[in-house]
């Protein structure tokens, strides 16, 4: 008998794993994930269905002189869809291609090895899901989610215990991804027209994590939801659709546009922080995750945040710039991060707290 528990019934300490469930025959997929309507339209708008995420050309931002239409598309991207494709980021392909094999040999790894990962109770790392309640629905996916800087708050049970070749893939994909990251905040201060060193000083020795998710192919894949409706938590998040497999979708305009990730592109994302400092300037969009029937799927989404000891707010060049008046209270990272993971993840709910609203205006 297998020590972990693999089970329908829903409680913070049963382990559900997709990739366990669907090793046997499965007569249909259990009520737990389904959530669908079989005939739910896929996408309704022709004009919109053929919309493309915004391709923004690192190369042209970083080394060639004439950068500034660039530089305004990627101000548009930010503003208008907060998706875009990023491409000539300087990855080397041995290096993705090595980890695409790390990451599938992780999740190839025996039940009994993967528990050894598993989230431990009250907490939000490691892998599986939190459950929040009896008759939550579940998502098409088995993840990893761990913090991985400040180095001090990786969980000495999960980063440095993960087997010796996908440590050391990671650990270097983790500071390529950083130097980007930190050259995109760096354009987009400059897009935004404010000192680069208000808002990038934020992200140094920063708070880095990342999530790692597999997703089966499923028997009914319109019926389940591979990644549930949410906007991301973070400043930005750079996603790697690790083995080309397609899957996810962004929300424009209320539609759900399926995203055909070129083979060479990372995307990155602008997430609830970043709409925040950017006082609603940049915006987290809805994203979700659509499965197949044949293909497994494998993603990692890397988030960057600033610094646990910061406060987040609108940044104040920002609010004076604007005649939109302050459109966020701040908070304390260290707490944002405490409220955002007690939560369930739901479209842009996030940020609903934090935002002022007219009534918390004083009466002039
Ligand atoms: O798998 C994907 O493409 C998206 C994953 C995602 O949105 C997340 O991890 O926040
Ligand atoms: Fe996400």
């Amino acid at each position: 008998m297998e020590s972990y528990q693999l089970t329908t019934h829903c409680s913070s300490h049963s382990f559900q794993s997709v990739q366990e469930l669907i090793k046997k025959p499965l007569p249909s997929v259990p009520q737990s994930y389904l959530c669908l309507n079989d005939d739910e339209p896929f996408v309704q708008n022709e004009t919109l269905c053929s919309m493309k995420l915004p391709i923004i050309d690192m190369k042209k931002l970083v080394v060639e002189k004439d950068s500034d239409s660039e530089l305004e598309k990627l101000h548009s991207a930010c503003k208008d869809w907060g998706f875009f494709q990023l491409v000539n980021h300087g990855l080397s392909p041995p290096m993705l291609e090595k980890l695409k094999d790390d990451t599938q040999d992780f999740f190839n790894l025996s039940m009994e090895e993967k528990l050894k990962y598993k989230i431990r109770p009250g907490d939000f790392e490691g892998y599986g899901v939190v459950m929040r309640s009896d008759n939550e629905k579940l998502d098409w996916g088995d993840r990893l989610y761990m913090i991985t800087n400040p180095v001090s708050r990786r969980k000495p049970y999960l980063f440095p215990e993960l087997p010796s070749s996908f440590r050391m893939t990671l650990d270097s994909y983790l500071v390529e991804l950083q130097n980007i990251a930190m050259t995109l905040l760096g354009l987009m201060s400059q897009a935004l027209k404010i000192d680069k060193r208000e808002l990038v000083e934020l992200f140094e020795d920063g708070m880095q994590s990342m999530r790692i998710t597999y997703y089966p192919p499923c028997p009914q894949p319109n019926q389940v939801i591979g990644f549930t409706a949410h906007s991301d938590g973070s400043g930005i998040t750079i996603l790697n659709q690790v083995n080309g497999v397609h899957g996810l979708q962004v929300k424009k305009e209320g539609i759900w546009i399926p995203v055909n990730v070129l083979s060479d592109a990372l995307i990155v994302n602008i997430g609830d922080i970043l709409e925040i400092l950017s006082n609603g300037a940049y915006k987290s969009v809805e994203h979700r995750v659509r499965v197949n029937s044949d293909k497994e799927r494998i993603s990692i989404a890397m988030f960057f945040s600033p610094k646990f000891e910061s406060e987040i707010g609108p940044l104040i060049s920002l609010t004076e710039a604007s005649n939109h008046g302050l459109q966020f209270k701040s908070i304390g990272m260290e707490k944002y991060v405490n409220d955002f993971f007690s939560r369930k993840l739901n479209g842009k709910t996030n940020l609903e707290p934090l935002r002022i609203k007219n009534e918390d205006l004083p009466t002039p």
